[in-house]
Protein backbone atom coordinates (compact mmCIF):
# COMPACT_ATOMS: atom_id res chain seq x y z
CA UNK A 1 0.00 0.00 0.00
CA UNK A 2 1.27 3.45 -1.15
CA UNK A 3 1.98 5.80 2.52
CA UNK A 4 -0.14 8.73 -0.15
CA UNK A 5 -2.57 7.98 -2.48
CA UNK A 6 -3.76 10.65 -4.67
CA UNK A 7 -6.73 9.68 -7.52
CA UNK A 8 -8.10 12.57 -9.82
CA UNK A 9 -7.20 15.19 -7.13
CA UNK A 10 -8.47 18.89 -7.76
CA UNK A 11 -8.71 21.79 -5.57
CA UNK A 12 -9.54 25.42 -5.05
CA UNK A 13 -9.04 27.28 -1.94
CA UNK A 14 -12.03 29.34 -1.44
CA UNK A 15 -13.02 32.79 -2.88
CA UNK A 16 -10.59 32.20 -5.41
CA UNK A 17 -11.24 31.50 -9.82
CA UNK A 18 -8.85 28.87 -10.61
CA UNK A 19 -8.29 25.85 -9.14
CA UNK A 20 -5.05 25.52 -7.12
CA UNK A 21 -4.23 21.39 -8.32
CA UNK A 22 -5.73 19.73 -11.28
CA UNK A 23 -6.49 16.38 -11.67
CA UNK A 24 -3.57 14.97 -9.74
CA UNK A 25 -3.01 11.52 -9.50
CA UNK A 26 0.33 9.96 -7.41
CA UNK A 27 1.75 7.63 -4.90
CA UNK A 28 3.86 8.56 -2.11
CA UNK A 29 5.72 5.08 -1.21
CA UNK A 30 7.02 4.80 2.13
CA UNK A 31 10.73 5.53 2.41
CA UNK A 32 11.11 7.34 -0.68
CA UNK A 33 12.59 10.68 -0.10
CA UNK A 34 10.75 13.13 -3.18
CA UNK A 35 11.41 16.35 -4.33
CA UNK A 36 8.75 18.89 -5.45
CA UNK A 37 9.78 22.01 -8.02
CA UNK A 38 8.72 23.76 -10.69
CA UNK A 39 7.33 27.57 -11.15
CA UNK A 40 6.26 30.24 -8.13
CA UNK A 41 2.15 29.64 -7.75
CA UNK A 42 2.37 26.08 -9.57
CA UNK A 43 0.98 24.27 -6.32
CA UNK A 44 3.76 22.91 -4.36
CA UNK A 45 2.76 24.03 -1.02
CA UNK A 46 -1.01 23.25 -1.27
CA UNK A 47 0.08 19.82 -2.69
CA UNK A 48 1.93 19.59 1.18
CA UNK A 49 -0.84 20.95 2.96
CA UNK A 50 -3.12 18.77 1.26
CA UNK A 51 -1.20 15.99 2.34
CA UNK A 52 -1.01 17.34 5.72
CA UNK A 53 -4.50 17.98 6.24
CA UNK A 54 -4.49 21.02 6.65
CA UNK A 55 -6.36 20.86 3.08
CA UNK A 56 -9.35 20.76 3.52
CA UNK A 57 -9.37 20.27 7.48
CA UNK A 58 -7.96 23.83 7.93
CA UNK A 59 -8.42 25.58 4.68
CA UNK A 60 -11.83 24.77 3.12
CA UNK A 61 -12.63 25.45 -0.28
CA UNK A 62 -13.77 22.73 -2.86
CA UNK A 63 -11.69 19.47 -2.59
CA UNK A 64 -12.56 16.48 -5.59
CA UNK A 65 -11.41 13.46 -5.71
CA UNK A 66 -9.33 11.09 -3.05
CA UNK A 67 -6.38 11.73 -0.75
CA UNK A 68 -5.25 8.44 1.20
CA UNK A 69 -2.81 8.60 3.90
CA UNK A 70 -1.93 4.93 4.89
CA UNK A 71 -5.24 3.85 3.56
CA UNK A 72 -7.43 6.08 5.03
CA UNK A 73 -9.62 9.07 3.09
CA UNK A 74 -7.93 12.87 4.65
CA UNK A 75 -11.52 13.86 5.75
CA UNK A 76 -11.63 11.15 7.90
CA UNK A 77 -8.53 11.92 9.85
CA UNK A 78 -8.16 13.97 12.75
CA UNK A 79 -5.71 16.62 12.08
CA UNK A 80 -4.07 15.91 15.72
CA UNK A 81 -3.69 12.53 14.94
CA UNK A 82 -2.14 13.61 11.31
CA UNK A 83 0.35 15.52 12.56
CA UNK A 84 1.70 12.76 14.95
CA UNK A 85 2.09 10.76 11.65
CA UNK A 86 3.55 13.52 9.41
CA UNK A 87 5.53 16.66 10.52
CA UNK A 88 5.61 19.85 8.36
CA UNK A 89 7.97 22.21 8.46
CA UNK A 90 7.05 25.23 6.91
CA UNK A 91 8.31 27.76 4.59
CA UNK A 92 8.68 30.43 6.73
CA UNK A 93 9.86 29.60 9.82
CA UNK A 94 8.35 32.85 11.45
CA UNK A 95 4.98 31.28 11.40
CA UNK A 96 5.99 27.73 12.86
CA UNK A 97 7.32 29.46 15.86
CA UNK A 98 4.83 29.11 18.69
CA UNK A 99 5.70 32.70 20.13
CA UNK A 100 4.36 31.62 23.33
CA UNK A 101 7.62 29.79 24.77
CA UNK A 102 10.60 31.57 26.08
CA UNK A 103 13.36 29.57 25.20
CA UNK A 104 14.51 27.85 22.55
CA UNK A 105 14.38 24.63 24.70
CA UNK A 106 10.91 24.81 25.89
CA UNK A 107 9.77 25.70 21.94
CA UNK A 108 11.72 22.61 20.96
CA UNK A 109 9.81 20.71 23.71
CA UNK A 110 6.30 21.74 23.05
CA UNK A 111 5.04 19.08 20.41
CA UNK A 112 6.82 16.44 22.98
CA UNK A 113 4.89 17.74 25.91
CA UNK A 114 1.82 17.88 24.07
CA UNK A 115 2.26 14.20 22.70
CA UNK A 116 2.84 13.69 27.39
CA UNK A 117 6.16 12.08 26.65
CA UNK A 118 8.21 11.83 30.15
CA UNK A 119 9.85 14.64 31.33
CA UNK A 120 13.60 12.80 31.14
CA UNK A 121 12.51 11.77 27.62
CA UNK A 122 11.98 15.20 26.11
CA UNK A 123 15.02 16.38 27.71
CA UNK A 124 17.46 13.76 25.97
CA UNK A 125 15.84 14.04 22.86
CA UNK A 126 15.71 17.94 22.57
CA UNK A 127 18.84 17.77 23.67
CA UNK A 128 20.52 15.47 20.95
CA UNK A 129 18.04 17.51 18.18
CA UNK A 130 19.54 20.66 19.71
CA UNK A 131 23.26 19.30 18.83
CA UNK A 132 21.86 17.96 15.13
CA UNK A 133 20.79 21.02 14.39
CA UNK A 134 23.78 23.27 16.01
CA UNK A 135 21.79 25.10 18.34
CA UNK A 136 22.73 24.10 21.34
CA UNK A 137 24.06 27.34 22.40
CA UNK A 138 20.96 28.68 21.76
CA UNK A 139 18.81 26.50 24.37
CA UNK A 140 18.14 29.45 26.98
CA UNK A 141 17.28 32.12 23.94
CA UNK A 142 14.46 33.51 23.40
CA UNK A 143 12.98 32.08 20.29
CA UNK A 144 10.80 35.00 19.49
CA UNK A 145 14.55 37.02 19.36
CA UNK A 146 16.29 34.65 16.81
CA UNK A 147 17.52 35.91 13.16
CA UNK A 148 15.34 33.97 10.33
CA UNK A 149 18.22 31.30 9.94
CA UNK A 150 18.32 30.52 13.36
CA UNK A 151 14.66 30.17 13.35
CA UNK A 152 14.43 28.02 10.32
CA UNK A 153 16.74 25.64 12.69
CA UNK A 154 14.27 25.79 15.76
CA UNK A 155 11.22 25.13 13.77
CA UNK A 156 12.89 21.99 11.87
CA UNK A 157 14.18 20.74 15.58
CA UNK A 158 10.72 20.87 16.69
CA UNK A 159 9.63 18.62 14.28
CA UNK A 160 12.20 16.31 13.78
CA UNK A 161 12.20 15.95 17.86
CA UNK A 162 8.39 14.45 17.03
CA UNK A 163 10.06 11.39 14.93
CA UNK A 164 7.19 10.86 12.96
CA UNK A 165 7.57 8.60 9.85
CA UNK A 166 6.72 10.72 6.88
CA UNK A 167 8.01 14.60 7.20
CA UNK A 168 7.12 17.14 4.84
CA UNK A 169 9.49 20.01 4.29
CA UNK A 170 8.62 23.17 2.36
CA UNK A 171 12.00 25.04 1.30
CA UNK A 172 13.49 24.61 4.85
CA UNK A 173 16.64 26.56 3.32
CA UNK A 174 14.88 29.62 2.12
CA UNK A 175 16.44 31.58 5.50
CA UNK A 176 19.85 30.08 5.45
CA UNK A 177 23.19 30.25 3.90
CA UNK A 178 24.92 27.79 2.20
CA UNK A 179 27.16 26.36 5.22
CA UNK A 180 23.04 26.17 6.27
CA UNK A 181 21.61 24.77 3.24
CA UNK A 182 24.42 21.89 3.92
CA UNK A 183 23.95 21.12 7.20
CA UNK A 184 20.04 20.86 6.65
CA UNK A 185 20.93 18.77 3.61
CA UNK A 186 22.86 16.26 5.66
CA UNK A 187 20.35 16.36 8.22
CA UNK A 188 17.72 14.89 5.80
CA UNK A 189 19.75 12.41 4.30
CA UNK A 190 20.20 11.36 7.94
CA UNK A 191 16.48 11.26 7.94
CA UNK A 192 16.42 9.45 4.70
CA UNK A 193 18.89 6.75 5.96
CA UNK A 194 16.25 6.21 8.89
CA UNK A 195 13.55 4.85 6.30
CA UNK A 196 11.87 7.85 6.05
CA UNK A 197 9.19 9.24 3.79
CA UNK A 198 10.28 12.55 2.94
CA UNK A 199 8.59 15.46 0.80
CA UNK A 200 10.86 18.01 0.22
CA UNK A 201 10.13 21.28 -1.74
CA UNK A 202 13.30 23.23 -2.62
CA UNK A 203 14.32 25.25 -5.13
CA UNK A 204 18.29 25.05 -4.41
CA UNK A 205 18.22 22.37 -7.64
CA UNK A 206 21.98 21.18 -7.15
CA UNK A 207 20.54 19.72 -3.42
CA UNK A 208 18.00 18.28 -4.97
CA UNK A 209 19.72 16.35 -7.28
CA UNK A 210 22.24 15.03 -4.83
CA UNK A 211 20.00 13.69 -2.51
CA UNK A 212 15.99 12.57 -3.74
CA UNK A 213 14.81 9.63 -5.43
CA UNK A 214 12.16 11.26 -7.09
CA UNK A 215 11.28 14.41 -8.56
CA UNK A 216 7.74 15.81 -9.06
CA UNK A 217 7.53 19.02 -11.44
CA UNK A 218 4.56 21.58 -10.69
CA UNK A 219 3.38 23.34 -13.10
CA UNK A 220 -0.32 25.41 -13.04
CA UNK A 221 -1.45 23.27 -10.06
CA UNK A 222 -0.66 19.92 -12.33
CA UNK A 223 2.70 17.46 -12.34
CA UNK A 224 3.74 18.34 -15.39
CA UNK A 225 6.75 15.29 -15.40
CA UNK A 226 7.38 12.75 -12.41
CA UNK A 227 10.04 10.03 -12.16
CA UNK A 228 14.00 8.99 -10.85
CA UNK A 229 16.06 12.16 -9.91
CA UNK A 230 18.64 11.25 -13.02
CA UNK A 231 15.52 10.87 -15.43
CA UNK A 232 13.88 14.24 -14.19
CA UNK A 233 16.77 16.61 -13.81
CA UNK A 234 18.59 15.94 -17.29
CA UNK A 235 15.63 16.15 -19.09
CA UNK A 236 15.54 20.05 -20.30
CA UNK A 237 12.06 20.62 -21.18
CA UNK A 238 11.69 20.85 -17.32
CA UNK A 239 12.95 24.10 -17.97
CA UNK A 240 9.55 24.90 -19.61
CA UNK A 241 7.92 24.48 -16.77
CA UNK A 242 9.75 26.71 -14.24
CA UNK A 243 12.01 24.14 -13.03
CA UNK A 244 15.98 24.42 -13.25
CA UNK A 245 18.34 22.18 -14.49
CA UNK A 246 21.06 21.84 -12.24
CA UNK A 247 24.77 22.69 -13.60
CA UNK A 248 26.37 19.87 -13.89
CA UNK A 249 22.93 18.85 -16.34
CA UNK A 250 23.37 22.27 -18.34
CA UNK A 251 27.47 21.56 -18.75
CA UNK A 252 26.57 18.07 -19.91
CA UNK A 253 23.92 19.44 -22.71
CA UNK A 254 26.38 22.43 -23.44
CA UNK A 255 29.50 19.66 -24.53
CA UNK A 256 26.84 17.83 -26.84
CA UNK A 257 25.67 21.31 -28.10
CA UNK A 258 29.44 21.53 -28.89
CA UNK A 259 29.59 18.22 -30.50
CA UNK A 260 31.68 16.71 -27.58
CA UNK A 261 29.47 14.80 -25.74
CA UNK A 262 29.84 13.16 -22.55
CA UNK A 263 28.95 9.49 -21.80
CA UNK A 264 25.59 10.36 -20.56
CA UNK A 265 24.20 13.93 -18.97
CA UNK A 266 25.34 14.38 -15.64
CA UNK A 267 23.49 15.96 -12.74
CA UNK A 268 26.03 16.15 -10.14
CA UNK A 269 29.30 17.29 -9.97
CA UNK A 270 30.53 14.16 -8.48
CA UNK A 271 28.96 12.65 -11.52
CA UNK A 272 30.02 14.85 -14.45
CA UNK A 273 33.90 14.99 -13.10
CA UNK A 274 34.77 10.73 -13.91
CA UNK A 275 32.78 11.27 -17.30
CA UNK A 276 34.86 14.75 -18.48
CA UNK A 277 38.04 12.11 -17.15
CA UNK A 278 36.73 9.21 -19.22
CA UNK A 279 35.91 11.12 -22.66
CA UNK A 280 38.26 10.56 -25.55
N1 LIG B 1 -4.30 30.55 1.19
C1 LIG B 1 -4.57 30.70 -0.12
N2 LIG B 1 -5.75 31.25 -0.51
C2 LIG B 1 -6.04 31.41 -1.82
N3 LIG B 1 -5.22 31.05 -2.85
C3 LIG B 1 -4.05 30.51 -2.50
C4 LIG B 1 -3.64 30.29 -1.13
N4 LIG B 1 -2.41 29.74 -1.13
C5 LIG B 1 -2.04 29.58 -2.42
N5 LIG B 1 -3.02 30.04 -3.24
C6 LIG B 1 -3.00 30.01 -4.72
O1 LIG B 1 -2.87 28.65 -5.13
C7 LIG B 1 -1.98 28.54 -6.24
C8 LIG B 1 -0.83 27.60 -5.88
O2 LIG B 1 -0.05 28.22 -4.87
P1 LIG B 1 1.09 27.44 -4.06
O3 LIG B 1 1.53 28.34 -2.94
O4 LIG B 1 0.61 26.10 -3.73
O5 LIG B 1 2.23 27.36 -5.16
P2 LIG B 1 3.82 27.05 -4.98
O6 LIG B 1 4.18 26.19 -6.14
O7 LIG B 1 4.06 26.51 -3.63
O8 LIG B 1 4.46 28.49 -5.15
P3 LIG B 1 5.85 29.10 -4.54
O9 LIG B 1 6.97 28.41 -5.24
O10 LIG B 1 5.73 30.54 -4.91
O11 LIG B 1 5.83 28.87 -3.05
C9 LIG B 1 -1.53 29.96 -6.57
O12 LIG B 1 -2.35 30.44 -7.61
C10 LIG B 1 -1.77 30.72 -5.28
O13 LIG B 1 -2.08 32.07 -5.55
Amino acid sequence: MAKIELNDVSYKYPYTKNQALRKISYNFESGKFYGIIGENGGGKTTLCNLIRGLVPHFYKGKLKGDVLVDGTDIRDWNLDELSAQIGYVFQNPFTQISGIKETVFEEVALGLENLGVPKEEIIEKVTNVCKLLKIDDLIENNPNELSGGQRQRVAFASIISMETEMLIIDEPTSQLDPEGTRDVFGIIKTLKESNKTIILVEHKIDMIAEYCDEILVMSKGSIAFSGPTHEILSNPEIMEYGAMMPQSAIFGHAMADAGKPLARIPITLSEAVPLVKDRR
